[in-house]
C-alpha cells in the first residue's frame, strides 16, 4: 500500500496556507498526503511579549514534538521562527522558493505623520528587531505590543488608537489580507530567513527526504543559510534586534546584516559580497566583525534582559 505523507500544521490561517501548499506540490508529484492539525503554545497567550516567555521556537515546538513521535512526517515552517539549533533527530529537508521578504506598514489615515518630527505616532509591534530598527528612525515615537496571529494583529490594529502597525509582507500577502493602506519598508531590514518556508523531517526517513528533495530551491537555500549563520553566531534566538538579508543578483551573493540595540541608540551594520559559489564562513565572519564593532556588549544587555 502506498504510504500516506502526514503534514503537521498549526491552525492559523498563514500556517495553514503554507502546509497546503507543500501538500500540492507533494501532491502533484504523485504523492498522498493528508493535513494534521496540531495545537501551538506559540498562539495561546496573546498577552506576554515572546521575548519574555523566552523559549526558543515557540511557533515550531508542538510540530517538532509532533515529529518525534511520530505523529505527522512533514512539519512545515516559516523558517525565520526555526531556531538555528535544530532539535536531534530533525532535519530541514527542503527550503522553498522565497517569497516577500521585506516587512510592511499598515497605517490608518496616511504616512504623512512619519515626515512630521512634532508627532507622537503610536505604532504596533512585538518584534524587538522592528521596535529596535523602528526606535532608531523614529526615537519620538511610542511602541505599542502587538501579540496573536496576522489576522488577530489586524483587528487590534483596527480597534486601538495607533497610527499603524508593522507585519510581514509575507504573512499578509500569502494570505491575501494585505489592506490597501500599507506600504513596503523599504529601509527595514528583514528577520534572517523572513519569507522563506522550510520542511522539516525526521533524520532517518529516507522516503520522506526524497519526497521533499524537489521541493529544495537551491538559491533560497544558500541565502537563508549565510543569513541564519549571522543570526547563529551573534546569539542563536530567533526574538533578538538581529536582521539580515542576502540575494544573488548576476551569480554574485550579497549580505547585509544587522544589530541594534534594543531602544535604536546603538546599530552595527555590515554588508559583504561573493560569488555564490563562494560563501562558506560568510555569515559567521560578518557576525564576528560585528561582535569586535562593539556588537558584543549590545549582546550582553540583549541576553540579561532576556534571562
Ligand atoms: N513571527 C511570526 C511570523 N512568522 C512568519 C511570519 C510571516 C511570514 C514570514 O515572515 O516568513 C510571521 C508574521 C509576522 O512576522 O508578521
Amino acid at each position: 500500500m502506498e504510504k500516506i505523507i502526514r503534514i503537521g500544521t498549526r491552525d492559523s490561517q498563514l500556517a495553514m496556507w503554507q502546509a497546503t501548499l507543500v501538500r500540492d506540490l507533494l501532491t502533484a508529484n504523485g504523492h498522498t498526503v493528508e493535513l494534521v492539525p496540531i495545537k501551538s503554545e506559540g498562539d495561546i497567550d496573546l498577552v506576554t511579549p515572546l521575548y519574555e516567555i523566552g523559549v526558543q521556537g515557540i511557533f515550531t515546538k508542538s510540530l517538532d514534538l509532533a515529529l518525534l513521535n511520530d505523529r505527522i512526517d512533514v512539519a512545515v515552517h516559516s523558517f525565520k521562527d526555526v531556531p538555528t539549533q535544530l532539535p536531534q533527530g530533525l532535519l530541514n529537508a527542503a527550503v522553498l522558493e522565497r517569497g516577500p521578504v521585506k516587512d510592511l506598514l499598515v497605517y490608518k489615515q496616511d504616512t504623512a505623520f512619519l515626515d512630521d518630527p512634532a508627532y507622537t505616532a503610536h505604532i504596533g509591534t512585538s518584534s524587538i528587531r522592528r521596535k529596535a530598527q523602528w526606535l532608531r528612525r523614529y526615537p519620538h515615537h511610542q511602541l505599542h505590543n502587538l501579540r496573536g496571529n496576522v489576522i488577530k494583529r489586524l483587528e487590534k490594529l483596527a480597534a486601538e488608537n495607533w497610527d499603524a502597525a508593522i507585519f510581514a509582507a509575507a504573512g499578509l500577502e500569502r494570505i491575501n489580507v494585505r489592506p490597501a493602506n500599507s506600504v513596503i519598508l523599504d529601509w527595514m531590514l528583514p528577520a534572517p530567513a523572513q519569507g522563506a518556508i522550510v520542511a522539516a523531517c525526521r533524520e532517518n526517513d529516507a522516503f520522506i527526504r526524497e519526497a521533499l528533495a524537489p521541493l529544495h530551491h537551491a538559491e533560497t537555500a544558500l541565502c537563508t543559510g549565510v543569513e541564519r549563520e549571522f543570526l547563529r553566531t551573534l546569539l542563536g534566538g530567533c526574538t533578538t534586534p538581529i536582521s539580515a538579508y542576502a540575494y544573488i543578483r548576476d551569480g554574485q551573493l550579497h549580505f547585509e546584516g544587522n544589530l541594534c540595540s534594543l531602544n535604536g541608540d546603538a546599530s552595527f551594520t555590515v554588508t559583504r559580497q561573493s560569488a555564490a559559489g563562494n560563501t562558506a564562513g560568510m555569515g559567521k565572519d560578518a557576525a564576528e566583525e560585528v561582535l569586535a564593532q562593539g556588537g558584543r556588549e549590545v549582546i550582553e544587555v540583549i541576553r540579561n534582559v532576556q534571562h
